[in-house]
């Protein structure tokens, strides 16, 4: 007989406006980024409008489960576009871009947040950066999980659709579709993402989902957290669930960027270093790029 387990309690990340740029924002940012690793922020908050997102979603060809994007120079890809999208290219472009400067924007909030010395740059400490002045490890990609038929013999413990990981850069930003749950964070167990939180109406466009990467909480000293997360078909969802798809966007910050520490009494009153919680104290300093390729390396067991 099939064991019954209470349901989970859905994750309580709060949904934060960023329309403006001022303490108590950034304060409220910190603050679950401290707390949950991952905040929602309201979509009508930024420049990104919702018809954008729609056309991005309607673009996705028919590709069939990730296409990652590197970062676009004057409107062209830097790697291959699959041919059903090379006309689309100028608007990925488009989007690519969109989606960094609303990074910025959440980089110039968690710095205000972190309370960053004026005298080193202040709100602009992390945006600059992650200014394009040159290559980073920023991607987009297009995400299609396919319905798991019922006849596949679907099996809900065993048929994780992206398994349990942390993403590697700074911040991460997630379009999730209404109605395509799936996502979960691993706090106090599993627990499962909405695609509308409670405060944010149906009627409304979904909130931008935003996570912390490994990189800034290695550069916070883990004070921002990188929460381990993972995507299964909903409970919910009729056996297989249907098809999700979701976009992610991977921002990283310039390769050749320092990870100094960050020069914040707010983090030193709080005893947290860089990297204070993976190598036990503050080590040789590294790039951002040597960062990632440790964590791939740590990933995929190839040689540093
Ligand atoms: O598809 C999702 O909702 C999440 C994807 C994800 O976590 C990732 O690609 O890193
Ligand atoms: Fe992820």
């Amino acid at each position: 007989m099939a064991t019954e387990s209470a349901p989970a309690a859905t994750a309580q990340i709060p949904v934060i406006n960023v329309s403006q740029i001022d303490a108590e924002t950034a304060d409220r940012l910190v603050d679950a980024a401290a707390t949950f690793g991952f905040v929602f922020v309201e979509l009508e908050s930024t420049d990104i409008d919702y018809n954008s997102v729609q056309h991005m979603f309607d673009l996705r060809g028919d590709f069939k489960e990730a296409l990652n994007f590197g970062e676009f120079k004057d409107g062209k890809a830097q790697q291959t576009v699959p041919d059903s999208l090379l006309d689309d290219e100028a608007y990925l472009s488009g989007f690519f871009d969109s989606c960094h400067n609303l990074c910025v924007r959440i980089l110039q909030l968690f710095a205000m947040g972190l309370k960053i010395d004026e005298d080193a740059g202040g709100k602009d400490w992390f945006s600059s950066r992650h200014d394009k002045s040159g290559p980073s490890g920023s991607i987009m990609r297009l995400l299609h999980y396919p319905i798991i038929p019922a006849e596949a013999g679907y099996v809900p413990e065993k048929d994780i659709r992206a398994g349990a990981h942390s993403d590697y850069g700074s911040i991460t930003l997630l379009f999730q579709r209404p109605g395509q749950e799936g996502l979960e964070i691993l706090s106090k167990g599993w627990q499962p993402v909405p695609v509308h939180p409670e405060s944010v109406d149906t009627s409304r466009p979904p909130p931008i989902l935003v996570n912390i990467g490994d990189l800034l909480s290695y550069w916070t000293g883990g004070y921002l957290k990188s929460t381990i997360h993972r995507v299964v078909v909903p409970p919910s969802a009729s056996i297989g669930g249907e098809d999700r798809y979701s976009m992610a966007f991977f921002c990283h910050p310039v390769d050749t960027a320092l990870l100094v520490p960050v020069p914040s009494g707010f983090l030193r009153e709080r005893g947290k270093k860089r990297g204070a919680m993976e190598t036990g104290g503050e080590g040789k300093i590294i790039t951002a790029a040597e960062h990632l390729k440790g964590r791939l390396a740590a990933t995929y067991g190839w040689k540093k």
